[in-house]
């Protein structure tokens, strides 16, 4: 049977779905890569349908793996969701390897909740690890490096700890103290992972029994551990890999990942590389051309998709500020282009520079979704799920449902501290719809205070009526709240006029304008691309020794954008020029 949504693929594309052996496809940015994975996820769950077999989809983030779900779950049928898990290489390693055989490890502690930048245990278990190697002035850099502590096969720090001495000593007490408050972090999922296939070859062969296909997105991320990994895997014999990725787009360095681990593991494998995709369907011939000019392809790359006629030329902005260069001269070519706000994005190497850019918008009157637009802590026990109600109120589609039921689920984890599955069995279906009901009454006067403190207070009802939540339990919802009020008052934000609407722009954010870190934009696009910090010092960074690495960071913003794409290099007291990038070496407008 043929695939649906073969048709909507070109003959090169259709080569590599067609490939019935191990492949590593690398090929060019908006060439496909993710649609032809999708395209493979698919026609190999059709031809699994009738079995006990299923087929593993491994994707770098969250978002991506939603997005694929979504993608792969309009072309299948009802039930063909048995045949298909996509999940990101930590959780694949957590729920897959290290939940079911950790306790193959001797000494091996089953942790309960995973550590993120976001929790909040995580500031001060950096600050306990350093003060245990007597340091204590920690910056923004070192926690950054905790948060990508990664090892390699033989157990060594790699990335940007590994080159953090304070932190690469206190990383020992990092993971101790974790392991006291039942946490784990990323690095210890994947090395843990690691050690269980390595000593316990059983635990591959019975991996592989069940997964006839691992299909690998953004392969060019993959760290040696990973990469190990999935040797181990395949030394089954057992499963096939279909990989894809694109070298010049390798930007996750800092947790161990290198360009140059991608062929020798096609080799390993014995996976066919000489295919490749040529045609980029995502962006205008102008901005294709500065794509080329930074890393030339050959074939060259060319423009495929409908933005082929669009003959916009990129722009470098030098004004006062990135405030006013996105107000005066972003926005308004925006509005000439009929672009709407949720299809731009403001790009940035770091969260720190977009903060106050994000406020600024915000007190602008620019909706707007990222660093710094909330006006309270994302932590908060309640926000989520407040954002989600008032999503699902003013903007309802099957989409913002499954968001709500997301949030639900991880509310009640919260609180809690146990996963209920069965708020997704017909119990937990009474209590959504109890909540949207109370939503929609609370949220008709519009006021956010009002819906935030009566909505807490009817979901901690609701939820102990169906004995999903205890009295006290029940009681945080509306305490969090209170937080959530003390968040904003510190940012003096004008809560009475703050409204339901407001909130739910963060559940509905393709709306608003988004502004974002360039690692987060991977793997997306937009109709518009307004990249700040363009500047000598900052794009390649002062510090940094591996300007390639910088380049190919610099090229995945370049490569986001559709139509229009503006680079903002904002003036500063040391008068740094343009990046480099921009000149002759680089996309040659300076
Ligand atoms: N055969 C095709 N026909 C029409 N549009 C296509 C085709 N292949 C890809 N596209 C479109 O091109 C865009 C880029 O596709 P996709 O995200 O799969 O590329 P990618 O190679 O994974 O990109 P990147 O590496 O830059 O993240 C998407 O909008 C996709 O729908």
């Amino acid at each position: 049977m043929v695939a649906r949504g073969v048709e909507q693929l070109t003959q090169q594309q259709r080569d590599a779905l067609a490939w019935q052996g191990n492949l590593l496809l690398t090929a060019c940015p908006g060439s496909g890569k993710t649609r032809t994975l999708i395209a493979k996820l698919v026609a190999e769950v059709e031809k699994v349908r009738d079995t006990p077999k299923s087929i593993c989809c491994i994707t770098y983030t969250n978002t991506a793996v939603q997005e694929i779900e979504l993608r792969t779950a309009e072309q299948l049928g009802p039930g063909d969701d048995r045949h298909f898990s996509v999940s990101t290489i930590h959780a694949f390693c957590l729920h897959e390897i290290l939940r079911p055989y950790g306790w193959l490890r001797p000494g091996f502690k089953r942790a309960t909740t995973i550590l993120t930048r976001e929790s909040p245990d995580f500031e001060l278990i950096a600050q306990h690890a350093a003060a245990q190697v007597n340091y204590f002035q920690l910056t923004q850099s070192d926690y950054e490096a905790f948060e990508s502590l990664s090892l390699d096969p033989r157990g060594n720090l790699v990335g940007l700890a590994a080159e953090n001495v304070a932190i690469a000593r206190a990383a020992p007490f990092f993971w101790q103290r974790c392991a006291e408050l039942d946490y784990i972090d990323f690095g210890t999922i994947i090395y843990g992972a690691y050690c269980l296939l390595r000593d316990h070859p059983k635990i591959a062969a019975t991996l592989c029994a069940k997964y006839a296909w691992f299909l690998i997105d953004e392969f060019q991320d993959t760290t040696e551990l990973q990469v190990e990994i999935l040797k181990l895997l395949h030394a089954t014999d057992r499963s096939r890999f279909f990989a894809v990725g694109d070298l010049a787009q390798c930007i996750y360095s800092f947790t161990g990942a290198k360009p140059e681990l991608v062929e020798p593991f096609g080799r390993d494998i014995g996976a066919k590389m000489d295919l490749t995709l040529s045609g980029n369907f995502r962006s205008s011939p102008k901005i294709i051309a500065h794509a080329e000019r930074l890393f030339p392809r050959t074939p060259p790359m060319t423009a495929e998709g409908p933005e082929k006629v669009c003959v916009i030329e990129p722009v470098l902005v030098r004004t006062l500020s990135n405030f006013h260069a996105i107000t005066e001269r972003f926005l308004p070519m925006l509005e000439e282009q009929a672009i709407p706000l949720g299809e731009a994005t403001i790009l940035a190497k770091d969260w720190a520079s977009l903060i106050s850019l994000s406020r600024q918008l915000r007190e602008f009157g620019v909706p707007v979704v990222g660093p710094g637009a909330r006006p309270y802590r994302r932590s908060r026990l309640f926000a989520s799920l407040a954002e989600q109600l008032c999503g699902a109120v003013t903007d309802p589609t099957p989409e913002s449902n499954r968001q709500l039921e997301r949030a639900l689920f991880h509310a009640v984890r919260d609180a809690t501290g146990i996963a209920r599955m069965d708020l997704f069995s017909p119990s937990g279906r009474v209590v959504f719809i109890r909540l949207m009901h109370e939503a929609k009454r609370l949220a008709a006067p519009g006021g956010a205070i009002h819906f935030l403190d009566n909505m807490s207070r009817a979901t901690g009802q609701i939820l102990k009526d169906a004995e999903f939540v205890d009295d006290v339990q029940a009681g945080l919802f509306y305490a969090s709240v209170q937080e959530m009020k003390v968040d904003m008052q510190r940012q003096q934000i004008d809560i009475a006029n703050l409204s339901v609407l407001d909130l739910g722009l963060f559940a509905s954010p393709d709306k608003a304008l988004r502004l974002s870190t360039i690692h987060y934009a991977k793997g997306r696009e937009y109709g518009a691309v307004a990249m700040i910090g363009v500047k000598q010092g900052r794009f390649p960074h002062i510090r940094s020794d591996d300007v390639e690495a910088e380049k190919r960071q610099f090229y995945v913003g370049v490569t986001r954008a559709r139509r229009l794409l503006m680079y903002i290099s904002e003036p500063d007291r040391w008068a740094n020029p343009p990046s480099p990038f921009l000149g002759p070496q680089g996309v040659n407008i300076l």
